[in-house]
């Protein structure tokens, strides 16, 4: 089903017919409770396969090449086997859009539990202290203990990026998550503030990866990963201490568990802002991993981001995690999110596009 030279995805199956696919699939549109990353309606292509629910979710300004790999994982979890899982349970982080400081404890009362929280930050349109004052109000709800992260999704210059981490850096953040665009900026970035073990200290993998300086941050890299012709060009660049593994850009549990293998970095899951059909996906690879490469918490939380789901028994945090598993799809849910006619259209005219892409 992929081209690659990857062992465990030359074994992925071929892909069911196409008629097949499009008689699974209905297409939702779920209001968001909270603006995040631009999105207010979040529409996803829901599979009925026979294997279980299952995703196709690129964001509507995703070319064709790259929604394929989001097609290709989406066929492969819905009818395909998948690798044995190791642990049933998800330690997952709450995610913290773009909000002013007032909204946070609204938005951390969604993630109950939760002793790690993401925080969005270098929104278009916002500015530095924005951010710094939205990223305090959360250390400060959540208390010294809990675990920070940042993401700003490569919005932010190698100069911006070193300003907002050194202004933050009494809070010992967790981590800073593709805080600018390129490989090269993020090797810059990684120079300037050199990275320290977080979480993920004692593993083989963190104690190749981090160089302990005081202050320090260690960097993730997101975009450059999941955008990457080459997935793996920012680890061999040593331009992150840590990668945030998605399934459905990946192409699927298999080929993101082959580029973990490879990398040799510690990783963190995270979602697509997917329904639950989507992050039953993510709780699988999560489990799949090795012993030993998970770096903390996943960002596996954000079906609680969302106004609606597709299931009565929805992903969502308890406790701080959620128990690996795969809900059925409710019919009645799946008729009050329809989207509209011309977007259920859209949708599998992209779905078509994307299979023919597969197939080549
Ligand atoms: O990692 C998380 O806590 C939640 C997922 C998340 O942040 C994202 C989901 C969907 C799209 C991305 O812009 C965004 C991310 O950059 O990681
Ligand atoms: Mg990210």
């Amino acid at each position: 089903m992929h081209e690659t030279r990857d062992p465990a995805v030359a074994e992925a199956p071929a892909p069911p017919p196409l008629a097949e696919v499009l008689a699974a699939t209905r297409v939702v549109a779920i209001p968001t409770r909270t603006r995040f990353r631009g999105i207010s309606v979040r529409e996803a292509a829901i599979l009925n396969a026979p294997l279980g629910p299952s995703e196709f979710s690129p964001f509507p300004e995703y070319d064709d090449a790259e929604a394929a790999a989001w097609l290709a994982a989406a066929l492969d979890f819905g009818w395909a086997e998948q690798p044995p899982i190791l642990r049933d349970r998800i330690e997952v982080n709450a995610t913290v859009p773009a909000v002013r400081p007032a909204e946070v404890p609204g938005i951390l009362a969604r993630f109950p539990g939760c002793r790690t929280a993401k925080v969005k930050v270098a929104e278009r349109g916002q500015t530095i202290a924005e951010d710094v004052a939205r990223v305090r109000a959360v250390r400060a709800a959540m208390g010294d203990r809990a675990l920070v992260r940042v993401d700003a999704n490569g919005g932010w210059s190698v100069d911006e990026a070193a300003t907002a981490l050194r202004q933050l850096a009494d809070l010992d953040l967790d981590y800073a998550e593709q805080p600018c665009a390129t490989v090269a900026e993020l090797v810059e970035v990684r120079r300037r503030l050199g990275a320290r073990p977080g979480s993920a200290a004692g593993t083989a993998h963190a104690r190749r990866a981090a160089t302990p300086r005081p202050g320090a941050v260690r960097i993730a890299a997101d975009e450059s990963v999941r955008k990457a012709s080459d997935p793996l060009a920012v680890a061999r660049a040593g331009a992150a201490d840590l990668l945030v593994v998605k399934a459905q850009p990946l192409g699927g549990i298999r080929r993101a568990l082959g580029i973990v293998a490879e990398a040799g970095l510690p990783v963190v899951v995270s979602s697509a802002l997917d329904t639950s059909a989507g992050i039953a996906m993510g709780l699988h690879l999560a489990a799949a991993l090795p012993e030993g490469a998970l770096a903390g918490a996943c960002g596996l939380g954000t079906a609680a981001l969302l106004g609606g789901d597709v299931t009565i028994d929805p992903l969502v945090p308890l406790d701080g995690g959620i128990t690996v598993r795969r809900p059925g799809l409710d019919p009645e849910l799946l008729d009050r999110y329809a989207a509209p006619p011309e977007r259920e259209a859209w949708w599998r005219e992209r779905i078509t596009r994307c299979y023919t892409r597969l197939l080549q």
